[in-house]
C-alpha cells in the first residue's frame, strides 16, 4: 500500500464547504468524476478521504472486504466495471455507518435506495439496479482506481454535492483550498456588482472587440 499525506480534518471540512464546481474550477486539475455519478436519495453532500475499491463485474465481495479496512471519515470510491447490478444496499449502508464511513461513490449500481435515503447516508452512483451480485472476488480495497479521466488514490479528498463529485489529490488539498476560497471571494464580488446592475459581459470583459482591423468605408 502506498503512503499518502494525511489531510487534516479542518481542511477536509473546509473543502466540503466550498462545493464541487468551485473546487474543480479553482484547482485547474482534472479532478471531476464522471457526471453519470448522481446522488441517490436526499442526502446530497459528502466529504471524506478516498478508500478506492476495484470490483469485478457483478461481484461485490471487494466492498464487504473494504469495509473491514475502512476508517472513520473514509469514502468508498468504487469502480464496479459496469454491469447492471446492485452492488450496495441497505445492509452495506448500515455496516458502513457503524464504522463511521462518510459515504459511497460507485461507478456501478445500488439498490434499496429508499432505505439509503432514510438512513441519511451519502451515496453517489451511476445506476440504480436490483439484480444482486456474487461474492467471490477477494481483492478488497486497492491503492487507486480510475473513474472517467480521474485517478483516485487512497487518502485523496472526495467532495460530492448536487453538482457532482471531485477527487482532490491529498498533496494538493491545501493549495486547492486556498484557490477555492479565492474564487469564492471573487464570485461574491461579482454577485454584488451584478445586483448593482452591471453585466457579466463587463465583469468578465467578454465584449467582442469592435476593431476587426478591416477598413470600413
Ligand atoms: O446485499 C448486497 O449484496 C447488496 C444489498 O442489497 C445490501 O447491501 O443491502
Ligand atoms: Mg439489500
Amino acid at each position: 500500500m502506498t503512503t499518502r499525506p494525511a489531510v487534516d480534518d479542518d481542511v477536509l471540512t473546509a473543502l466540503g464547504d466550498l462545493g464541487s464546481a468551485t473546487l474543480l474550477e479553482a484547482s485547474g486539475l482534472p479532478i471531476d468524476l464522471p457526471s453519470r455519478l448522481r446522488p441517490v436519495g436526499a442526502r446530497l453532500t459528502l466529504a471524506g478521504r478516498a478508500l478506492p475499491v476495484q470490483a469485478a463485474e457483478g461481484d461485490n465481495l471487494p466492498l464487504h472486504l473494504a469495509l473491514e479496512q475502512a476508517r472513520a471519515g473514509d469514502v468508498l470510491v468504487v469502480n464496479a466495471a459496469g454491469g447492471d447490478h446492485g452492488y450496495w444496499g441497505e445492509v452495506l449502508t448500515v455496516a458502513a455507518q457503524v464504522r463511521g464511513v462518510h459515504g459511497l461513490v460507485i461507478d456501478g449500481g445500488v439498490r434499496d435506495t429508499e432505505a439509503i435515503a432514510e438512513l441519511g447516508f451519502p451515496v453517489f452512483a451511476s445506476a440504480i439496479a436490483i439484480r444482486g451480485t456474487s461474492k467471490r472476488d477477494a481483492r478488497g480495497a486497492v491503492d487507486e482506481v480510475v473513474l472517467g479521466r480521474t485517478r483516485v488514490r487512497r487518502g485523496d479528498v472526495i467532495v460530492g454535492d448536487a453538482d457532482g463529485v471531485v477527487a482532490i489529490p491529498a498533496d494538493r488539498a491545501v493549495r486547492v483550498l486556498a484557490a477555492g476560497r479565492a474564487r469564492q471571494t471573487a464570485e461574491a464580488g461579482y454577485l454584488d456588482r451584478l445586483r448593482a446592475g452591471e453585466l457579466t459581459l463587463d465583469i468578465y470583459d467578454l465584449r467582442p472587440t469592435t476593431e476587426s482591423g478591416d477598413d470600413v468605408d
